[in-house]
């Protein structure tokens, strides 16, 4: 399904969007993410397609607001009936064969509040999934679940979404949710800055606001010295480097160089990773912090200032300590210095 959608209030928006299968639009705060969502349920004025021209209550659109919404007073199943007309045996009919495909029945009686937070949000797929949908909108999915049951919750819902067959889009900050999409998008400046794959979009971010949400950390100023077939030479700063090749950049050109944090590896010179050859530079570690189960650190080096995450096992860095940091030239990517 192909979103168009122009909204002015109270953030202006242009929005040209491919939804497929499970869809993530990634966005940083006060991108316009919910106001986009919002405005194709008809909850904001704006005008586009499809659906701007019915009133909300006649749109086919499945709406989960952050949070969810559930009636607290309500039970389960009268939560999704909610949604539902006719008696109330038929609505508590269908409500309970709605449950059931989220694999919820066993839960009709109890408040929203005694379910997990998983839990809830099946129960709100459950009550938009009544509308007979032909689009669903989720906002920030992830944001009322924990670290640790996120991502299985998150794996469940996509699934179920996918027995469903309605194209899905979820809106949120967390890249971890946008590399388990189907397509992605990414808002910045009110319009799509990208689209593709999670592959295309997280592998070859075409502008620096892309790069920084899909979570290139390091973004240095570069000076592109020689265009090769394979390849292309930069400086940065006075260190010359070696990047994949970039047809969209002439010698001369002012640029940046985008490396992720988990690209860059510390250890010894000439050791490679995933084929690559690692570049060496020596460097001090300024900051050191952890991170779950990784060590972030940030070290001052020849290019730069550069962010790093190495795992943690078996490290025993300590602040000030002296290392080999390995960039893998590989996997860094040169992007235009504007946006
Ligand atoms: N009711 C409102 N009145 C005035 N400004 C608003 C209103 N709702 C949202 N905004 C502003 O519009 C912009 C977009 O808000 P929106 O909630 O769509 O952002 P978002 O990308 O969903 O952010 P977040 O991830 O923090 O929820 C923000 O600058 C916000 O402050």
């Amino acid at each position: 399904m192909h979103l168009e959608y122009r909204i002015e209030y109270p953030v202006v928006l242009d929005v040209s969007l491919d939804v497929a299968g499970f869809s993530v639009l990634l966005g940083s705060s006060g991108a316009g993410k919910s106001t986009l969502l919002k405005a194709v349920a008809g909850l904001l004025p704006a005008t586009g397609r499809p659906f701007a021209e019915l009133p909300p209550e006649r749109r086919p659109v499945g709406y989960l607001p952050q949070g969810y919404a559930l009636f607290p007073h309500l039970r389960v199943w009268e939560n999704v009936a909610f949604a539902l007309r006719g008696s109330r045996n038929r609505r508590r009919a269908e409500a309970d064969a709605l449950l059931d495909g989220v694999g919820l029945v066993e839960l009709a009686e109890r408040r929203p509040e005694t379910l997990s937070g998983g839990q809830q949000q099946r129960v709100a797929l459950a009550r938009a999934l009544a509308r007979k949908p032909e689009l669903l909108l989720l906002d920030e999915p992830t944001s009322a679940l924990d670290a640790t049951t996120r991502d299985q919750v998150m794996g469940e819902l996509i699934e179920l979404v996918d027995e469903q067959a309605i194209p899905t889009l979820a809106v949120t900050h967390d890249p971890h949710l946008a590399a388990m999409a189907d397509r992605m998008g990414v808002l910045a400046g009110g319009r799509i800055a990208q689209q593709g794959s999670p592959a295309e979009v997280f592998g070859h971010p075409t502008d620096a606001a892309v790069a920084r949400q899909v979570g290139y950390q390091n973004l240095l100023p570069a000076r592109v010295r020689r265009i090769a077939a394979t390849h292309s030479e930069i400086a940065c700063g006075d260190v010359t480097l070696q990047v994949p090749g970039e047809p969209r950049f002439a010698a001369g050109d002012e640029a940046l160089l985008a490396i992720r944090a988990e690209d860059i590896h510390c250890g010894k010179p000439h050791e490679t990773a995933r084929g690559a050859q690692l570049t060496p530079f020596p460097a001090r570690i300024d900051r050191l912090r952890a991170d779950g189960v990784g060590l972030r650190l940030f070290c001052e080096t020849p290019l730069g200032g550069l962010a790093v995450r190495i795992p943690r096992c078996g490290s025993n860095l300590r602040l000030g300590d002296a290392v080999t940091l390995l960039l893998d030239m590989a996997a860094a990517r040169l992007l235009p210095l504007s946006a």
